[in-house]
């Protein structure tokens, strides 16, 4: 025989995230945990943060002391080695070895610390190369990598499983995202290790006001990408911190894309340089099209605000007021 019991009254069940809830952002001075911090203070969270020159998130047993002894309800791990296409090529060893040691001490840390609540950032290059496009999650490990960033998608396939293993074998509520290309205030703007977006705002501002006829840009402007500012992926973090608690990655993005061709059209255009665009092939173009299904993050509620004009054009405002300050 069974009973019908009543379920819990609505206000008795616990929530995934409490207001006012502790929270330690790993990496909080880069590009996404700055825009976290904000999006979860004015949320009314208590924000934790460790700038790195006291805590290297590498070294396991001093992030799993500082994490016992904060005690933090949710962790958002948005610490991590990042780099455009050519910082990726050219340094594998960093971004596969300095990745896999953040993970591992942090999740790891935050198990053993206690934590109930972690989410994990990784990126959409996780996908194969040849992906369907849109890119739905369960694309992953259907094929080979991209080569330009397979040791950085390596180590970011580990924190995925990484979690969900906490999951399986602990139950702990670890969640993962993938959002797509970001960009924003707090990017990284050098020329050699960012990504495309910033590279593009500095180089079109530097020949406009150094009175160069041309701009050079690296190779073909034929891939496509999608372009998610970094206060809508904050949006989407809180989101999942609030209302998602599934073993599957939850794929961030925009749900539109363009070629680089067309992206370098608009910067230009936000930047006013007058001067024309060369493409230098020798340069990698990488994955020929990123573009990511995300039906799964849309049906939790998610709607992005910033579009991609008005995000570039609040960008380089952005980055006109704070070129000379370290990052
Ligand atoms: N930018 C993008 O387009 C995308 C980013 N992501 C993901 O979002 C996350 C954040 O990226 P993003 O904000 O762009 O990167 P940033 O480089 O802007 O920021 C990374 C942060 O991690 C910190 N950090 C790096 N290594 C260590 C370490 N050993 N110990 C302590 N702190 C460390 C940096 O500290 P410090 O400031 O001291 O250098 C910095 O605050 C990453 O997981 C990335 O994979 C995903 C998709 C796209
Ligand atoms: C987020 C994602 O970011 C990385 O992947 P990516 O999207 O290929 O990176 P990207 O932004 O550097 O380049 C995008 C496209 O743009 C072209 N391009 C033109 N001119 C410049 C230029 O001046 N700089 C850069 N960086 N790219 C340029 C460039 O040739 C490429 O075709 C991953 O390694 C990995 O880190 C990851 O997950």
């Amino acid at each position: 025989m069974t009973t019908d019991l009543p379920g819990p009254p609505q206000d008795s069940v616990r929530p995934l995230l409490r207001p006012g809830a502790r929270i330690f952002v790993a990496g909080h001075r880069g590009l996404v945990g700055s825009a976290v911090v904000r999006r979860l203070a004015a949320e009314g969270h208590e924000v934790i943060t460790r700038g790195r020159d006291s805590l290297d998130l590498r070294d396991a047993a001093p992030t799993e002391a500082f994490l016992r002894d904060i005690r933090p309800d949710a962790v958002v791990l948005a610490a991590a080695k990042v780099g455009g296409i050519m910082a990726n090529s050219t340094y594998p060893v960093q971004f596969l070895e300095d990745n896999l040691r953040i993970q591992l001490s942090v999740i790891a840390g935050a198990h053993a610390a206690g934590v109930e609540r972690l989410l994990f950032l990784g990126s959409s290059c996780i996908y194969p190369k040849r992906a369907p496009q849109p890119i739905p999650e369960d694309a992953l490990l259907t094929g080979p990598l991209e080569p330009t960033n397979e040791a950085y998608a390596l180590a970011k396939i580990a924190g995925i499983v990484q979690t969900q293993s906490y999951r399986r074998q602990y139950g702990a509520s670890y969640i993962s995202a993938m959002p797509t290309n970001l960009y924003g205030p707090g990017d990284n703007f050098d020329l050699d290790s960012s990504h495309v977006l910033p590279a593009l705002i500095r180089r079109f501002h530097e020949a406009r006001h150094g009175g160069a006829p041309e701009v050079t840009l690296w190779g073909s402007g034929s891939p496509r990408r999608e372009f998610l500012h970094v206060d809508d992926l904050a949006a989407a973090c809180l989101l999942l911190l609030e209302r998602y608690d599934g073993d599957e990655p939850v794929n961030v993005g925009c749900g539109e894309d363009l070629t680089i061709r067309e992206l370098a059209a608009t910067v230009r255009d936000v930047t006013e340089y007058q001067g024309s665009v060369s493409w230098d092939t020798s340069k990698p173009d990488g994955t020929p099209r990123k573009l990511l299904d995300i039906s799964r993050l849309s049906s939790l509620g998610f709607k992005p605000k910033i579009p991609l004009r008005d995000g570039i054009a609040r960008t380089y405002a952005w980055w006109l007021d704070h070129r000379d300050s370290d990052r």
